[in-house]
């Protein structure tokens, strides 16, 4: 397969290596200080982007408007997911975001909305959530976590939105965000009542599982159309 990688951070190193090692070509690694060239996307079957809040819309949008499948997993631009769903069916494209690729992630997604389903009923325990991440993370909270978020709030009768502060109102779920070191990634919710609380934790070890699971997802995507989902690809 023939990948065209737009972002070459951290991420996008990781996934050129593991890519090559799984038998595929890269077209071209388009970083800050690169142009996407039509030519680029003609010459590709996938793209994959992992860039900056900042960025994520014009690179998926670019990919939509020359018929290249594209996957994100840039976090912190989710305002303008809905725009780009709509260029995706405007193009009659084909678009994946996810917040994490890691397939331990997407399962722990299944297992806060199965928990948070379980405390609706009862009030006297209340969420909160701690994602830890490494110093150089550009956006807080984590895409991971305002998935989580949402998750609680899709199950949970108590709660109506999220908070990235641990002062909140009744209704809301608060997020803290702390920066440490090289984390690569930790979520942890935690319900809490007077007299004991019950906690779930993802803790990733390194950045291989998002990359791994990026990768497989892009093996898959050019035969898929529309607006898909990880959950789509893992068969959630
Ligand atoms: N969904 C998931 O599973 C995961 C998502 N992420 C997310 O992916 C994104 C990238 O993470 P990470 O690789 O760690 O970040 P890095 O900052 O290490 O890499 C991002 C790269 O993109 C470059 N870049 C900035 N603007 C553009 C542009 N317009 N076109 C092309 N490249 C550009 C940056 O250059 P410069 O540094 O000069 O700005 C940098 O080289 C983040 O949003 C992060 O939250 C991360 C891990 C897993
Ligand atoms: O920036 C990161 O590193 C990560 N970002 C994603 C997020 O914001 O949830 C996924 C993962 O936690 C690593």
């Amino acid at each position: 397969m023939k990948i065209l990688l737009i972002g070459h951070g951290k991420m996008g190193k990781a996934i050129e290596e593991y890519a090559i090692q799984r038998g595929h070509s890269l077209v071209a690694t388009v970083d800050v200080n690169d142009t996407l060239m039509p030519t680029l996307a003609e010459q590709a079957d996938v793209a994959i982007e992992f860039t900056h809040p900042e960025a994520a819309f014009e690179n998926i949008k670019f990919c939509l408007e020359h018929n290249l499948p594209v996957l994100s997993g840039t976090t912190g631009w989710l305002d303008k997911l809905s725009e780009i769903e709509k260029i995706c069916q405007e193009n009659d494209g084909t678009f994946l975001y996810a917040s994490n690729f890691s397939i331990g992630v997407n399962l722990f997604f299944k297992l806060n909305k199965f928990l948070a389903k379980l405390m609706s009923p009862h009030d006297l325990y209340k969420p909160s959530m701690v994602e830890v991440h490494h110093t150089h993370k550009k956006d807080a909270p984590s895409g991971t976590a305002i998935t989580l978020a949402e998750g609680v709030i899709e199950e949970h009768i108590g709660y109506s939105s999220w908070k990235n502060d641990s002062n909140v109102k009744d209704n809301e779920v608060p997020i803290t965000s702390e920066r440490i070191g090289e984390i690569p990634g930790t979520h942890k919710i935690t319900y809490k009542s007077e007299v004991d609380q019950i906690s779930i934790e993802h803790e990733a070890y390194s950045r291989d599982g998002f990359v791994q699971g990026a990768v497989l997802v892009a093996e898959w995507l050019p035969a898929q159309k529309g607006v898909v989902k990880i959950d789509d690809f893992l068969k959630l």
